[in-house]
Order: structure tokens, then C-alpha cells, then sequence
């Protein structure tokens, strides 16, 4: 069973209106159980539309989402999955340990586990000084890394993220990615992760997924096979040969003329 299908999905905003947008045109995507899946592409083409799609945030104008075999209704009321979008979303009147715990709350956890998870999961993301202090008293990359506290604290069987690292200087983003990676292996953990980062697709992923300009297509999807995804991976060949590959395809769905150049992926 996948943790993903999405098929022949087709979304459109505000339909018979003069605004009527196209988001994303006859999509399909599979993801399977313990896979990361990237989606990469121009800005609007749809990335976070589709993440939006799978979280039951919207629904789809024509096509079916299914999530962990049931529908993204079901898997939401289930919090089947855990969300960490570009803003961080937090609750300014609960300190930030308390944001953290909120997932585990609709989960039913006691308090004395709810603390200890929080605690467990701030220092993961290296705020546990920061457990009693309140989102208006934190950075922007301070509060997105207490969003992705928060979507870890359940352990959940997928991870739907968008732009998750995109307000974190360098260094904070590559520990991040590789505290991410760490935790998605070990907990089989289904991911679908939104980026503009070719570099940061490549090395978190399984398959990075190419989209075309809006309406939003699927181009294609670069398998990644890194022997090892740690620092040295960063400088392999197959590294860079991945990167190169993802670029092509993101210059010729920008030309239009890739549809035909390069072939989708069968997933
Ligand atoms: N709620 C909405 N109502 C109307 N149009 C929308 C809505 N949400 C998204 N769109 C439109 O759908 C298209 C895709 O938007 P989306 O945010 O999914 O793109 P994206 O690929 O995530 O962009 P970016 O990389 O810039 O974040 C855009 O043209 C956007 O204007």
C-alpha cells in the first residue's frame, strides 16, 4: 500500500470567475512507505498546492487523493500525518513547548508524556532553551524549527513539508536535514517535501519530482541513489550527477519542450 496516490488530479481555484486559475493539470504521484519524495519546480506551479491536496486542505477539482489507503479526509481526522509548512503556523498565546504538545493533546497523550516528548523533540531541533517562551519572542527560523518540532512529536507515518528549511541559514538547515533524514529512517517515515533547493531535493531524496510550470505537470522524477546520505555524499559524483539531472529537467519543463525529451517516471 502506498502512503501517497494521487491520480489524475486536476485543481482549479475559483472556476467561471474571471480569476480562474489552473493550478495543477492531470497529476499523478505515488509514494511509497518509507519513501522521500521532493517536489521541485518553478515558483506557482503548484508545490504547495499538491501538499495541500494531500493534507485534505483543499480538495481536488477533478481526480482522487488516497492516504495511507483511505481518503485525506480520513487520514486528517486521524492525523495520519504530520504538517510543517513555509509559515510556521504556531499558536502565539501557548509557549513553545506547549505548541509542541498540541498534536500529542488531539492524541491523548498524559501530561507527563506530553512534556518529556516536547522537551525531546526541542532539543532535537536544538530549542530546549526556549521551552517556556512564547512565537513572538523567536525568530522566523527559530519558529519554523518549533513547526517542525511540533509535526515530529507524534511520530507521525508521513510528513507533508513545505519550504520547511527555507528561513534557516546554512549551517542549521544542513543539521536539520540531517536530523530529518535520521528520523525518517528511522521510523520508516513517508515524506513529501517541497523545495526550490535542487541541492537540499538531492540529497534528501528518494525521487525528486519535476514539475512544469503552471497549470502544474509532472515532468519528470530523478531517482537518487547516494550511497550514504552524510556529508561526504554532498561532494560524490552521484551527487552532482543527480543535481545536473534535476536541472535539465527543470530547464526544459521551463522550455516546454521536455515533455517529450524526457520521460516520466513510471511512479
Ligand atoms: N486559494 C487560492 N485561490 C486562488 N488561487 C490560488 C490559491 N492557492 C494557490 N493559487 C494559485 O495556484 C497556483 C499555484 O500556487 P502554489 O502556491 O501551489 O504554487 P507553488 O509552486 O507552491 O509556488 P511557490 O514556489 O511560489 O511557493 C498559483 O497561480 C496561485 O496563484
Amino acid at each position: 500500500m502506498n502512503a501517497v496516490s494521487v491520480e489524475h488530479v486536476t485543481k482549479v481555484f475559483n472556476t467561471g470567475r474571471a480569476d480562474e486559475v489552473t493550478a495543477l493539470s492531470d497529476v499523478d504521484l505515488h509514494v511509497g512507505q518509507g519513501e522521500f519524495v521532493s517536489l521541485i519546480g518553478p515558483s506557482g506551479c503548484g508545490k504547495s498546492t499538491l501538499l495541500r491536496l494531500i493534507a485534505d486542505l483543499t480538495p481536488p477539482t477533478t481526480g482522487t487523493v488516497t492516504v495511507a489507503g483511505g481518503s485525506a479526509g480520513e487520514a486528517r481526522r486521524r492525523q495520519a500525518y504530520g504538517i510543517a509548512f513555509q509559515q510556521a503556523g504556531l499558536f502565539e498565546w501557548r509557549t513553545v513547548a506547549r505548541n509542541v504538545e498540541l498534536p500529542l493533546e488531539l492524541h491523548g497523550a498524559g501530561r507527563a508524556q506530553r512534556r518529556s516528548r516536547a522537551r525531546e523533540m526541542l532539543d532535537l531541533v536544538g530549542l530546549g532553551d526556549f521551552a517556556g517562551h512564547y512565537p513572538a519572542q523567536l525568530s522566523g527560523g527559530m519558529q519554523q524549527r518549533v513547526a517542525i518540532a511540533r509535526a515530529l512529536a507524534v511520530s507521525p507515518p508521513l510528513l507533508l513539508m513545505d519550504e520547511p528549511f527555507g528561513a534557516l541559514d546554512e549551517m542549521t538547515r544542513e543539521r536539520l536535514q540531517g536530523e530529518l533524514l535520521g528520523i525518517c529512517a528511522a521510523t520508516r517515515t513517508s515524506t513529501v517535501f517541497v523545495t526550490h533547493s535542487i541541492s537540499e531535493a538531492v540529497f534528501l531524496s528518494d525521487r525528486v519530482v519535476v514539475m512544469s510550470p503552471r497549470p502544474g505537470r509532472i515532468v519528470t522524477a530523478v531517482d537518487v541513489a547516494l550511497p550514504a546520505r552524510d556529508e561526504a555524499a554532498r561532494q560524490s559524483p552521484a551527487f552532482f550527477a543527480a543535481i545536473t539531472a534535476v536541472r535539465q529537467a527543470l530547464r526544459g519543463a521551463a522550455d516546454g519542450a521536455n515533455a517529450t525529451t524526457v520521460p516520466a517516471a513510471a511512479s
